[in-house]
């Protein structure tokens, strides 16, 4: 497989949109074959980028479609709350199915993979390398050790109630600190996403608002319901 270079990949990105095709976990779009076909409609929409989660998927995606693909696993662990790619045969695994950014948990918790064994393994395959973060503290550490893209995809996912927006202000503080970023995380509408960008952010990662039906769906139900009084 003909692979895109570093800069070919952050040119592409640029401003752009990354579709994270991610359904609902056994849900009726939970197939790869489903995926792909979600990822090549995203691109068809003007997506710069995409964002898959598994191996199978990433094949089917890899197969379909020749934008740059954020890989990630996902898994639960019985004695760590880190979930995206805590291993590095994942890190593995997911090059050799087609990633050419390889995203990993960058949150400062207990975990099976230190972020720097995570980092020099996808250095040393050659894929460029994203750390999820949830805060400005663990964004500089990644930022440090040489990661080139710094999610803001954990804000509001280790602890505490969920916010309904977007953490856009870690975002600003991440690029004042020279980070490349990408806004991810409950950008769930065009204003928001157009709202990343206009505050510094390299590209924005939507994923519910654009492939998971079963919480658009709900959205509007809520909202109908709400209006109701029910
Ligand atoms: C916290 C976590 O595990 N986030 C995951 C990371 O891959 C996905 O579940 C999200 O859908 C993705 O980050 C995009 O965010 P949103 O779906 O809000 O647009």
């Amino acid at each position: 497989m003909s692979r895109l270079t570093k800069q070919q990949i952050l040119a592409q990105l640029k401003h752009g949109l990354v579709a994270s095709c991610q359904p609902v976990d056994d849900g009726p779009m939970d197939s790869p074959q489903i995926v792909a076909a979600m990822a090549a409609a995203s691109v068809a929409g003007g997506a710069a980028a995409l964002r898959i989660e598994g191996i199978e998927n990433l094949k089917a995606v890899r197969a379909a479609v020749d934008v740059p693909i954020i890989g990630i696993v996902k898994r639960d662990l019985d004695d760590s709350p880190v979930r995206i790619t805590p291993f590095l045969q994942d890190i593995d695994d997911l090059y050799h199915a087609g990633a050419d950014i390889i995203a990993f948990d960058g949150t400062d918790r207990i975990r099976p993979t230190t972020i720097d064994a995570c980092i020099k393994r996808i250095q040393a395959l050659g894929a460029m390398s994203m750390a999820d973060c949830s805060n400005f503290a663990e964004g500089s550490y990644c930022q440090s050790l040489g990661v080139d893209i710094i999610g803001s995809t954990m804000s509001g996912y280790t602890g505490g109630e969920i916010p309904t927006e977007p953490d856009v202000q870690l975002v600003r503080d991440l690029v004042a600190q020279g980070c490349c970023v990408m806004a991810e995380g409950r950008y769930n509408t065009p204003e928001l996403a157009a709202l990343a960008i206009e505050n510094g952010a390299y590209a924005v990662t939507v994923g519910s608002a654009l492939t998971r039906l079963e919480h658009i769906v709900g959205w509007f139900v809520q909202a109908i319901n709400r209006r109701q009084g029910a």
